[in-house]
This record gives structure tokens, C-alpha cells and sequence, in this order.
């Protein structure tokens, strides 16, 4: 379990990390999301204690970080920048932590195997692809056998097989009864691992939420409906909580409170001709894009572009 309460950290006039207020709890992944610069590593790493807050606090399972008696065996994090001495094989580099930290030969043999590194274990860690030293840091992450498992952008670098590999990860661990607790920029990605989601925009906490609500709120259970006769269509589905737009003299109708199933039976008992009845799907990209747009510090632009074309 992480509590934060008010966390806060500012860098100068700079407010990376913003009042915020949140749990992750055990059993599930909990996604960690907001666009580029949103606060996530500078939370991770208050967490970790690597970071002091400047106000507000954060603690794992009621402790701050370094008041855990065996951190390692508390919270197994990996950080964007991993330091890993080249020269040291992968096996050397998790040897080195397992002794400092009075963990056994045995679990680094394990997370080895576990992060699919036996062919490579003994090959010098400065060799490695980004996607192999990804591995490596999960390995080294998980060593400790940690209850509380955090990852900062844990598929950079990753092949498909890889991504796979980590999603598979991700919820084996959080069914063990772990927390585990992952950002990403990538709402997609996010979709696919996490059931429960803290966004954050600008170091403020912009939603606490599940993947589910997130898309319910953003208008994925409107259903889009073409008739012939729309005014009769808005008088047969009104009613408690349905909801029901569309511009005056169009055929269409957007209607909220309502499957698509139930419209289409109430058109057919009134006889009532449709011509469309489409359940809208909103993507959760979408939807994430909904919440953090004024919260985008780095746009991008095509404009560029688009003049060179011209000039061309
Ligand atoms: N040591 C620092 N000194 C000054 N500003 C910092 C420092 N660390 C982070 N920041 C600023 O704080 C803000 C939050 O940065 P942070 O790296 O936590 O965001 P992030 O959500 O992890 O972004 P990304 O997705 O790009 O990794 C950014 O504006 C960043 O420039």
C-alpha cells in the first residue's frame, strides 16, 4: 500500500509535484499516467526517498521508505535511469545487491529466469540493448522479493514480445496480492494492464479512477441512433437518466442511458424505422486526452512541416 497526503515538491519557482492525495492499493495494478512532464518519476522517486518532499508526505505500508528496516524487501522499484556498472555481468550486478542486502544466491538465480535473462546472465551488462537492460532492472526490482513492486515506464524499449512479457508480469504480480504501482505516458498500454488509474497533469491530481468509470465518464456509453422520425424516437426512449441530443431537423440522435439493445427493441414496438445503431465506443486514448489537454506542457506541431511542404 502508498499513501500520499499533500505531497508536494518544487523545484525553485518550479512546482513539479502538486498537493497530491492518493492510495494504491494491494491486488491490483494501479497505472500511473499523465503526459510528459505531469510529476510521475519526481513522485516515484519521493517514494523511494530518493527525493525529499518539500511538504506533504509519502509512505509504503505506513513507513516512510527509509524507515523500512529491509527497503529492498519492502518496495522493488525500477527508475527510467538505472545505473548498472558496464563492465559487470548481469548476474555480477544482482549478486552485488543480493549480498548487500542479505538476500540469498538462490532468488537471483529466480529473477534471472523470471526476466528471461538466463542466456545472457554471464555477458557484460554495458552489451546490453535497452530492452535487456529493461529486464535487467526488473530483475533487479523484483530481487527482494518486495510486496510493493513500482516501475516508471517499464515497456520503453521493449520488443512486442517484451511488452507481452511485462503485462503478463504485472498482473501475475498484483494477483499474488502485491501493489504494484506503474507509470506511463501510454494510455493504450495502460489499458490493457491496469485496472485501477491516478493521473496526474502539471503535478496535480487530475483523476482517481478505474479504467471502466474513466470511459464511462467520457461519453462511452453513448449510442449513436439514425431515423426517419426522430421526434417520435425522442418521445418513445425519454425517461429517468436517458439523456438525448441531436440537431434539430437531422436524423440523428445521440442518446446516453440506453443500449443499444433497448432503443432498437422500443423502435421496433413503436415502428419506428432506424437507420443507424451505433454503440460509441470512446477509446481510453481519447479519453485521456479529454482530461489532460490543458494540462500538456510539451505540444507538438506539424506547422513546421506543413510550410516546408509549401516552400518545396
Ligand atoms: N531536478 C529537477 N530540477 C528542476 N526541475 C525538475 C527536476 N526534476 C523534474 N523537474 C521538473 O518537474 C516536472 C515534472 O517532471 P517529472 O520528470 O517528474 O515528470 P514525468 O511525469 O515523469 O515526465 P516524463 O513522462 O517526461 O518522464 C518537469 O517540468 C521537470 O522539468
Amino acid at each position: 500500500m502508498i499513501d500520499a497526503h499533500q505531497l508536494t515538491k518544487r523545484y525553485g519557482e518550479k512546482t513539479a509535484v502538486d498537493r497530491l492525495d492518493f492510495t494504491v492499493r494491494p491486488g491490483i495494478v494501479t497505472g500511473f499516467l499523465g503526459p510528459n512532464g505531469a510529476g510521475k518519476s519526481t513522485t516515484m522517486r519521493m517514494i523511494l526517498g530518493l527525493d525529499a518532499p518539500t511538504s506533504g508526505s509519502v509512505t509504503v505500508n505506513g513507513r516512510r521508505y527509509a524507515e523500512h528496516s529491509a527497503p529492498l524487501q519492502e518496495v522493488g522499484a525500477l527508475l527510467e535511469a538505472k545505473s548498472v556498472h558496464p563492465g559487470r555481468s548481469a548476474v555480477d550486478h544482482l549478486l552485488a545487491q543480493a549480498y548487500t542486502h542479505g538476500i540469498p544466491r538462490r532468488r537471483v538465480d529466480e529473477v534471472i529466469e523470471l526476466a528471461g535473462l538466463q542466456s545472457v546472465a554471464k555477458q557484460r551488462a554495458g552489451k546490453f540493448s535497452l530492452g535487456m537492460g529493461q529486464r535487467l532492472g526488473i530483475a533487479a526490482a523484483l530481487l527482494g522479493d518486495p510486496a510493493t513492486v513500482m516501475l516508471d515506464e517499464p515497456v520503453n524499449g521493449l520488443d512486442p514480445e517484451g511488452v507481452l512479457w511485462i503485462r503478463n508480469l504485472l498482473t501475475g504480480l498484483a494477483a499474488e496480492g502485491r501493489t504494484v504501482f506503474v507509470s506511463s505516458h501510454l494510455m493504450s498500454e495502460m489499458a490493457l494492464v491496469a485496472e485501477h488509474l491516478i493521473i496526474v497533469g502539471r503535478g496535480r491530481l487530475l483523476a482517481d479512477t478505474t479504467v471502466d468509470e474513466l470511459v464511462r465518464e467520457a461519453g462511452g456509453d453513448t449510442v449513436q441512433v439514425a431515423t426517419a422520425d426522430p421526434a417520435r424516437l425522442r418521445e418513445v426512449l425519454a425517461g429517468p437518466g436517458v439523456g438525448i441530443t441531436g440537431h434539430s431537423g437531422s436524423e440523428e440522435l445521440q442518446v446516453t442511458g440506453l443500449t443499444a439493445r433497448a432503443i432498437g427493441l422500443k423502435a421496433a414496438e413503436h415502428g419506428i424505422a432506424l437507420f443507424e445503431l451505433t454503440a460509441r465506443t470512446v477509446s481510453l486514448e481519447e479519453a485521456f486526452m479529454d482530461l489532460t489537454r490543458d494540462s500538456v506542457e510539451y505540444h507538438g506541431t506539424t506547422a513546421g512541416i506543413e510550410t516546408l511542404g509549401r516552400a518545396a
